[in-house]
């Protein structure tokens, strides 16, 4: 149970007439289906009528009849990835119970800050502990400007460059697929996700997740992983896969965004303002920041587009930070 990333944690959980109930960890979730993976490997989970599958995330733990496997509850989530697709009104859920994203990109014309930054705010929302994996390192005549502008973009953040298909990747992504350790793959199409889940889970032939071609002229891959699922790696812990984001819009991720520009977020307090813009106000701590040269003009610019964009769209019911702006000047989108 401990490499399907069973603790403490879930332990606690357990009611005193729960011991003997089956522990399942969800390891896919289909329109109608859920399947999970427990002591003795992959199994089906039986639904009640009255429960979806959108209810549950790739990792999250469930009790279980031992014998029917019929779904009796859901224990609590430490960390719980989930975005607002447009238009729809429930979150969906991308993956639970995840103590690091690897947010993976590739030493080419993937690698995109803005979208990287995205990632980062959700990772750090979600409290869960960001790595950006940069691949194809074997193809770039030269990886350290990658490195470094992956590095600038948040306080004491993880950068590995590696090359997806050799073992080698395996090795350097070691400190974060320990025992126990649930790690989850996000990032554009074709950057390597699906050859990383078959590296860290050493599947070849017919096990191996497949993996897909580039588009030569625009590095863009062709969307071939479908859905997201759970595997248990060489190490002793586990591995999601995701399908490849198209456009990962912004909402209730004010926290994650202060973790993002810390530096910005850090002098914020000590404007005159309580809710300073830091565009123009006198006595803004930040804008001081500037002056002297301790926060980068480009990082206010992209703390404020990204800033906006979570105040547009988060409800107004979802928490005080989130909705500053007055109703009227909302934009319209
Ligand atoms: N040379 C090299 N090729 C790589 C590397 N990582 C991935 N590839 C190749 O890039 C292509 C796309 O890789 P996938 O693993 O399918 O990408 P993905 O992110 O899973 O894509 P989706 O399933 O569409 O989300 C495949 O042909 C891989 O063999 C790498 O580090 N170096
Ligand atoms: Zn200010």
């Amino acid at each position: 149970m401990a490499a399907l990333g069973w603790s403490d944690f879930f332990d606690a959980q357990l009611g005193a007439d729960e011991t003997s109930l089956a522990r399942l960890r969800i390891a896919t979730v289909h329109r109608s289906r859920l399947t999970a993976e427990g002591p003795a490997g992959a199994v089906k989970v039986n639904l009640p009528a009255t429960s979806k599958t959108t209810d549950f995330a790739v990792g999250d733990w469930v009790l279980a009849d031992p014998e029917t496997r019929m779904f009796l509850r859901r224990l609590d989530r430490h960390a719980l990835l989930e975005r607002k697709t447009e238009g729809a009104r429930v979150p969906q859920l991308i993956a639970a119970n995840v103590d690091t994203l690897f947010i993976v990109t590739s030493c080419n014309d993937d690698f995109n800050p803005a979208r990287l930054e995205r990632y980062l705010a959700l990772a750090n929302e979600a409290e869960t502990q960001p790595v950006i994996v940069l691949t194809k390192a074997d193809q770039a005549r030269t990886v350290t400007p990658f490195e470094e502008q992956a590095k600038a973009l948040q306080r004491g953040l993880s950068v590995v460059t590696l090359n997806a298909k050799t073992p080698e990747a395996a090795q350097v992504l070691a400190p974060w697929c320990g025992p126990g350790q649930t790690v989850a793959l996000v990032g554009s199409s074709g950057v390597g996700k699906s050859t990383l889940l078959n590296t860290l889970a050493n599947k070849t032939g017919e096990d191996a997740q497949a993996t897909g071609g580039i588009r030569e002229d625009d590095a863009k891959g062709r969307h071939t992983t479908t859905a997201r699922s759970l595997h248990t790696t060489q190490a002793g812990g586990c591995v999601i896969d995701t399908p490849g984001i198209r456009t990962l819009h912004l909402s209730d991720v004010a926290a994650g965004l202060d973790v993002l520009f810390a530096e910005i977020a850090e002098l914020a307090p000590d404007c005159k303002f309580r809710d300073c813009t830091h565009a123009h106000e006198p006595g803004c701590a930040v804008q001081a920041g500037i002056a002297a040269g301790s926060v980068m003009p480009d990082r206010l610019e992209r703390w404020r587009k990204l800033a906006d964009e979570n105040q547009d769209n988060t409800p107004q019911t979802t928490g005080p930070r989130g909705n500053k702006k007055p109703q009227g000047k909302r934009r319209k989108r």
